[in-house]
């Protein structure tokens, strides 16, 4: 569904992303994992059109989509913070981007029901608990029904019960035949929703194998263990 192919990006003389590739599936989780600063969002940013590669291609579907628009309706992103206009409502926000993606018919409120958002509709955005922020960029994320999902550390600074609710979603929209990916720096997490982690060191990838894969070339049964394990080994 999506192949990334010989990705680079610099910003001035640091070197971002060099010469990433990789493909991912449709019905599939992936979690992008690395130490901070290794370039996963820029790679997710890529990915949606957010950032210019310097080099390398993206394709979705067979067809490059760089330096194209109309693609991105087929995303939703929850971004690591979002950001809103302070003075407007969650109810104003929601209707607003409603408003925007008139041209879908199936729309998927499910979060804003588990969550409770409804009843925080009169809510000022800048009011907002970082946590309920989280909530409605999720809500937002899944309200489309994107056929690709891109969540950066979606559970960081939810509450344990919101951090399940938002797991099953993820798991839930997999079965249905989405592809999911998610920068995570929880173990436990990806664990739980991953199918195969893909792993950033300074810009590169140190490797991208299905979570049972990770496991047995470390010979390793703890998934943390075997990816520090594998993170440790030169190349
Ligand atoms: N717009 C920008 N201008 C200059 N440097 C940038 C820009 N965006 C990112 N960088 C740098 O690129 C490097 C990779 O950043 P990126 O946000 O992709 O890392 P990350 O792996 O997502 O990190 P984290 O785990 O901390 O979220 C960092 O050194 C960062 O400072």
């Amino acid at each position: 569904m999506i192949t990334i192919e010989n990705l680079r990006k610099s910003y001035g003389k640091l070197q971002v992303l060099n010469n990433v590739s990789a493909s991912f599936g449709a019905g599939r989780v992936i979690s992008i994992i690395g130490p901070n600063g290794s370039g996963k969002t820029t790679m997710s940013k890529c990915i949606l059109g957010m950032v210019l590669p310097d080099d390398g291609d993206i394709k979705i579907g067979g067809e490059s989509v760089l330096n194209k628009h109309a693609y991105r309706s087929q995303i939703g992103y929850m971004p690591q913070i979002g950001r809103y206009p302070e003075n407007m409502k969650i109810r104003q926000v929601i209707g607003m981007i409603r408003d925007i993606r008139k041209d879908v018919k199936q729309i998927d409120e499910e979060l804003i029901g588990l969550y409770g958002l409804e009843a925080m509709y009169e809510k000022r955005m800048g009011a907002l608990s970082g946590g309920t922020k989280q909530k409605v960029s999720a809500a937002l994320a899944f309200m489309f029904n994107p056929q690709i999902l891109i969540l950066d550390e979606p559970t960081a600074g939810l509450d344990p019960i919101s951090a399940e609710i938002l797991k099953c979603k993820i798991l839930k929209e997999k079965k249905n035949g989405k592809l999911i990916l998610i920068t995570s720096h929880i173990m436990s997490e990806i664990e739980e929703v991953a199918d195969e982690v893909l792993c950033l060191m300074d810009g590169q990838l140190k490797f991208h194998e299905t979570i049972a894969g990770i496991k047995a070339q470390a010979n390793e049964e703890r998934l943390s263990r075997a990816i520090a394990k594998i993170m440790n080994e030169e190349d």
